[in-house]
Order: structure tokens, then C-alpha cells, then sequence
């Protein structure tokens, strides 16, 4: 990854490329202070405790875990004053605050990441909770990442199997893109899997030693996060990173807002949407039998209703009724889909089995994830194997078999 880092290229898709030049550094956390000498901190009550910060230049989150919210990206945009960066110790959701605060008021965004749990680091777009619904902005990439393997190493176990799952969703990702290239001739780069495909392997491989905190196998999937987000930078989109899998992954995510609970952590919840991708690639790409079976505007109205606020409803109808659905053709499984499915999914199967995919799955009723299935293609206009499913009838019972 580190050869391409600000270079500017023509791509074999069409487009010239530009990468930003991220500087990345491998050092311990405790010199993050001195590393980023101008910088305004931000960080939360657990990793706080993992570095000792500069009082006057450092807003600490007096509450466990704090959301991508923009009430916190407000706060951080106040708090931050006039200095020129914002600096996140933390992960994922610490670095979208500190990134789209940066973003708002003109600053410079570095990070200091705490777990291998996800690809935002790198990234350049930044999902935050508006009025409790998920948007992913536009935001801008980290000018520095400071790397401390040891600390990545030892975060916490559940946000390590959310890493594996954060990281194997771009397999369905990958799937979803190319079915849409096919079906609505939506552009694509090959590029961008190009330099994923073989670090994917090697953690589908590794799996196991990642939740062995053994030191390589961290690297690798903490590489493969950083080279995931800056995918994202290359499309200006996170299409190769996010697809039906991360769809209803947002939809628990927002459930739990609206509840006023705590979601579980992004990668465990991805981590049942990739079940679900997986479920689905496998019928269609082994042709397996679903029965037709409609599935009205009005049901799912009323199902949307039984999980989310009228308004919220009403913003996702909305998107919904301006996806654009084209005709399926009978046998829309080309030669790129059933190369990763056949090269990539036995591997998939048991490093789900590995992460404990059925401990998330079990957390939830199946009535609960089945509706959540059928939904999940109501929040966002990305088009995915479940909207494929919807056009041919069999979203709603396909749904109801998965679990
Ligand atoms: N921008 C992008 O492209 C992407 C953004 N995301 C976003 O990232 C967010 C999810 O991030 P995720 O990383 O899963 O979880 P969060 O950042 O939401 O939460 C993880 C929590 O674990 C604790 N923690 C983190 N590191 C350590 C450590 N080393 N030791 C002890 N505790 C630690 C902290 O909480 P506490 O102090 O309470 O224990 C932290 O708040 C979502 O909002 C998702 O949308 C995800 C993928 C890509
Ligand atoms: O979570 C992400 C990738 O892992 C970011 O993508 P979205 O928020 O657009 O789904």
C-alpha cells in the first residue's frame, strides 16, 4: 500500500486515481503528545488511559463508549478552539468525530488508532447519527497515522472478532458491486480489489491467530483496514467497502438508537450481514430454489413502523421509492461472481464459525433479523444482492429462511 501513497495514476477502469499522502508511522502511543505537537486530542474514558495527554489540548469523553453523533461532532468542533488538527485516540467512532469535526471547521485530521476494528483510519468519508439515522458523509482522509501494535494487539477480544468481521464484509462487498455492474451497468475498478484480494485471503486464513493476539496476524488485518479505507479515498465512495452486509449492519445500529441502547460494536453487526450476503450469494450462485412471494409498499411500512419512528420511516420510504430497480435477467451470475464465491467462501463459512457469528445471531429474536433482512434495502440507494432479491420476488421468503 505504502508505493502508492500520494501518487496520482490512470487506471485500467477509465478514471485517474489519486491517492493521498498519508504518513504512516509505527511507534508507541505515548509519544502521540510529542508526535503531534500542535494537535487537539480527543479520546474517551478507556483510552485516555492509554496515553498520558496534554490537559489544555485534549477534550476527554466523560461517558463510556461515545457515538459518531453529530451532537459529539459539534462538541469537538467547539472544544477544539484554534488549533489546527484534531488528533483521535481511539476507534472508529472517535475517529469519524475527530474526522468530520476536523472536516467542519477547516482543520487538519490525524489518528492514533486503539483497535483493529474497523477501515476507518484511513478512510475519507464519515458515518455519523443525524436525528438517530445513519448518513455517511463526505469527510477527508488523516494527514498521520500513528501505529502501536502493541496496543492494537491487545484491545478488546470483541472488538478483534469485529475487526475480522469489518474486514471479510468487503468479500460481499466486492460481490454486490460486481452484480450491480452487471445488472444496472453502475461503474466499477478492479483496481481496488486488485489490492485487497490477497491480504483477504491471508486473514481468512489467519483468523485464528488474530484472536491469539499473535503480532503478525494483527498487522495484517490492521494493513488490510488501512488498505480498505483508502480504497474508499480512491472511489470517493465506500462502495468496495460496504454492501448489503453493512446495510443491516446500520439498520440493527440505528434499532438500538432508537431504543436508546448501546448497538454492539459496528464489526459484530457486519458480521451478521455478511452471514446474510453469504446466504444469498449462495442460493444464487448454486441456483438454489426460493418460492415467490410479494412483499407490498404497505408491509413494509408497517414493518418499518414497528421498529422506527414515522419520520425516520418516511426518509427511508423515500429512498427506497427513488431506487431504480431494473429488469433481472434469469441467469445474472457471471464468471467474476462465481470465481470469488467458489475462491473466497468456503474460507468465509468458517472464519464466521471462528468469530462466533451465532453468539451475535443469537443475541436477537429471528423474527427480529428476518424483518431486518427484507428491510434492509429500504435505507440506502446502493444497489445489492437484496435488491436483486426484491425485484424477483424472493426477498420476502428468502428472508425468512436465512436464519
Ligand atoms: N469512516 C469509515 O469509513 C468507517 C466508519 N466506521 C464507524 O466506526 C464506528 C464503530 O467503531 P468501532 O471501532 O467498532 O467501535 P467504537 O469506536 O464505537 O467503540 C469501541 C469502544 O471500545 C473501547 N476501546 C477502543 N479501543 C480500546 C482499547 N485499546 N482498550 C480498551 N478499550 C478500547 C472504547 O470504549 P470504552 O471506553 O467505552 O470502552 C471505544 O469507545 C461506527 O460508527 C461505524 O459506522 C466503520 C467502518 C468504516
Ligand atoms: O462502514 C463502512 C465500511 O466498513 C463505511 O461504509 P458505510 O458507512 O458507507 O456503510
Amino acid at each position: 500500500m505504502k508505493d502508492i501513497l500520494g501518487k496520482t495514476f490512470e487506471c485500467s477502469c477509465g478514471k485517474t486515481h489519486e491517492v493521498p499522502d498519508i504518513e504512516i508511522l509505527e511507534a508507541s502511543i505515548r509519544e502521540a503528545p510529542d508526535v503531534f505537537s500542535d494537535a487537539f486530542f480527543i479520546a474517551d474514558l478507556n483510552t485516555a488511559s492509554l496515553v498520558d495527554l496534554p490537559g489544555k489540548r485534549s477534550f476527554v469523553f466523560n461517558e463510556r463508549r461515545p457515538l459518531a453523533t453529530m451532537e459529539n461532532v459539534e462538541k469537538i468542533v467547539k472544544a477544539s478552539g484554534d488549533f489546527p488538527e484534531i488528533v483521535s485516540i481511539g476507534s472508529g467512532s472517535l475517529t469519524d468525530i475527530a474526522r468530520y469535526a476536523a472536516y467542519l471547521s477547516g482543520k487538519r485530521f490525524s489518528c492514533v488508532p486503539t483497535a483493529p476494528s474497523v477501515d476507518a483510519y484511513t478512510s475519507t468519508v464519515a458515518p455519523i447519527l443525524v436525528n438517530g439515522v445513519k448518513k455517511t458523509f463526505m469527510a477527508i482522509p488523516p494527514r498521520r497515522i500513528l501505529l502501536d501494535i502493541e496496543v492494537l494487539r491487545n484491545a478488546p477480544m470483541d472488538l478483534l472478532r469485529a475487526g475480522v468481521g469489518d474486514i471479510v464484509a468487503k468479500i460481499p462487498a466486492r460481490m454486490d458491486w460486481i452484480l450491480s455492474h452487471i445488472v444496472t451497468g453502475e461503474y466499477i475498478c478492479d483496481f481496488v480489489w486488485n489490492d485487497m484480494k490477497d491480504l483477504l485471503k491471508e486473514i481468512l486464513l489467519k483468523s485464528k491467530d488474530i484472536l491469539n493476539r499473535e503480532r503478525n496476524a494483527i498487522k495484517t488485518l490492521m494493513e488490510a483496514h488501512l488498505v480498505s479505507g483508502i480504497n474508499m479515498v480512491i472511489m470517493g465512495n465506500s462502495r468496495p467497502a460496504s454492501g448489503a452486509e453493512h446495510m443491516v449492519s446500520h439498520l440493527i445500529e440505528m434499532f438500538h438508537e432508537e431504543k436508546g441502547e448501546m448497538p454492539p460494536f459496528h464489526g459484530l453487526t457486519v458480521m451478521i450481514g455478511v452471514f446474510v450476503s453469504m446466504k444469498a450469494y449462495e442460493a444464487l450462485v448454486e441456483k438454489k430454489e426460493i418460492p415467490l412471494k410479494d412483499y407490498s409498499i404497505e408491509e413494509r411500512r408497517k414493518e418499518l413502523l414497528e421498529l422506527f419512528e414515522e419520520r425516520k420511516v418516511e426518509e427511508f420510504l423515500k429512498t427506497y421509492a427513488e431506487k431504480k430497480f431494473p429488469k433481472i435477467e434469469a441467469d445474472i451470475v457471471g464468471e467474476p461472481l462465481e470465481d470469488i464465491y467458489w475462491e473466497f467462501f468456503p474460507h468465509l463459512k468458517r472464519t464466521l464459525e471462528t468469530i462466533d457469528v451465532n453468539s451475535v445471531i443469537n443475541s436477537y429474536s429471528k423474527d427480529f433479523l428476518s424483518k431486518v433482512v427484507r428491510l434492509a434495502n429500504t435505507i440506502r440507494d446502493r444497489f445489492t444482492v437484496l435488491d436483486v432479491f426484491d425485484e424477483m420476488k424472493i426477498l420476502k421468503n428468502f428472508s425468512e429462511m436465512v436464519f
